[in-house]
C-alpha cells in the first residue's frame, strides 16, 4: 500500500529529527501497533503517514490506486475532529464531500452506528456527548467511508473498559474484512491482537517483527515502555518450575486457559 523511504521528520530546521531513518512497507490488509515510550514520535509518524506532515528528507511512496486520502485517521482527543454540531451530520459529512448517494449515506450511517452502538445519539449535540461517546461518534464517521487503511492515535485510550471491547471488536472485524490497521497503543491486548509491531526509540525503529518474538525477549520491552502481559509472565514462572508450555505465536488469556488445560489433561 505504502512505503517509507529513508524518511527524516523534523519540526524545525535546525531542532534535532524527531524521526530518523525510516524504512519500512505497509501491505494490504496488515494489522500493525505502533509502540514507543512518550515522545518517542508515534504521533508524529502517524501525521507523516496520512500526509499531514511531509517528511523534511525521504519519501512515503502511496502504491497507485492506493492514495493517503485512502487512509481513515482518528486522534486521541475526538473535539479535534468534529465538523458539524449534530452527530448524524458530523457522521455524513465524508460522505457528502465523496459525492455519496442520499440512500447509501442513510444505510451506511444506520449500519454503522449500529455496530459502534450510537444509533441513539444520531440526533444529539456532539457538544453534549461524553469525550468517549464522541470517540465512538468519529469511529463512525471514518468507517462509514470504508477506508482502505484505518489509521488509530490512542484513539481508545479515553473510552471505558466496556466502550473500549466494543470498539476493539469492531476494529478487529473491520481487519478480518481486509481493512488495514495501524494503531498507536500502549494496550497490550491490542498488541497481542496486531500482526506486526512496529517500536520507536527516538525516533528510530528499533523493532518490527510478531507481538510474540517482542514478548518473548526482555530486551526490547524496557526500552519500547512495555511490560510483559499476563499470560507471558505466567508462562515464564512455569518453565522456570520446569513445565514447558511450548508457545509459538502470539496468544490471548483464552489460549492460556486452554494449553493450561490441555496440560492438567495429559498429566
Ligand atoms: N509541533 C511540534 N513542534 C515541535 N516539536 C514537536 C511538536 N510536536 C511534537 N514535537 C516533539 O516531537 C517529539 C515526538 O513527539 P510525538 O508527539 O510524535 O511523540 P509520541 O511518541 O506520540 O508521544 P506520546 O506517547 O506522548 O503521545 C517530542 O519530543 C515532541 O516534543
Amino acid at each position: 500500500m505504502l512505503s517509507l523511504q529513508n524518511v527524516i521528520y523534523r519540526y524545525q530546521t535546525n531542532m534535532s529529527p524527531v524521526l530518523t531513518n525510516l524504512f519500512f512497507s505497509v501491505k494490504r490488509g496488515e494489522r500493525i501497533a505502533v509502540v514507543g515510550r512518550n515522545g518517542s514520535g508515534k504521533s508524529t509518524l502517524a501525521r507523516v503517514l496520512k500526509g499531514l506532515l511531509t517528511p523534511s528528507e525521504g519519501q512515503i511512496v502511496y502504491e497507485s490506486p492506493f492514495s493517503r486520502e485512502d487512509i481513515g485517521m482518528l486522534f486521541q482527543n475526538p473535539d479535534n475532529q468534529a465538523v458539524s454540531t449534530i452527530v448524524e451530520d458530523d457522521v455524513a459529512f465524508g460522505l457528502e464531500n465523496a459525492c455519496v448517494e442520499r440512500d447509501e449515506i442513510t444505510n451506511r450511517i444506520a449500519h454503522y452506528a449500529q455496530k459502534l452502538g450510537v444509533s441513539h445519539l444520531l440526533k444529539r449535540n456532539i457538544n453534549e456527548l461524553s469525550g468517549g461517546q464522541k470517540q465512538r461518534v468519529a469511529l463512525t464517521g471514518l468507517l462509514v467511508l470504508e477506508p482502505k487503511l484505518l489509521l488509530l492515535d490512542e484513539a481508545c485510550s479515553m473510552l471505558d473498559p466496556v466502550g473500549r471491547k466494543i470498539v476493539q471488536k469492531h476494529i478487529g472485524q473491520f481487519h478480518s474484512e481486509g481493512h488495514a490497521i495501524i494503531s498507536i497503543t500502549h494496550d497490550v491486548e491490542e498488541i497481542l491482537s496486531s500482526d506486526r509491531v512496529l517500536g520507536l526509540v527516538g525516533g528510530k525503529l528499533i523493532y518490527d517483527g510478531s507481538p510474540h518474538q517482542l514478548f518473548s525477549n526482555k530486551d526490547y520491552l524496557h526500552e519500547l515502555g512495555l511490560v510483559k502481559p499476563f499470560q507471558y509472565e505466567l508462562v515464564d514462572l512455569l518453565e522456570n518450575k520446569g513445565i514447558d508450555v511450548n508457545v509459538s505465536h502470539a496468544f490471548s488469556n483464552k489460549e492460556l486457559l486452554q494449553l493450561l488445560w490441555t496440560y492438567r489433561l495429559n498429566r
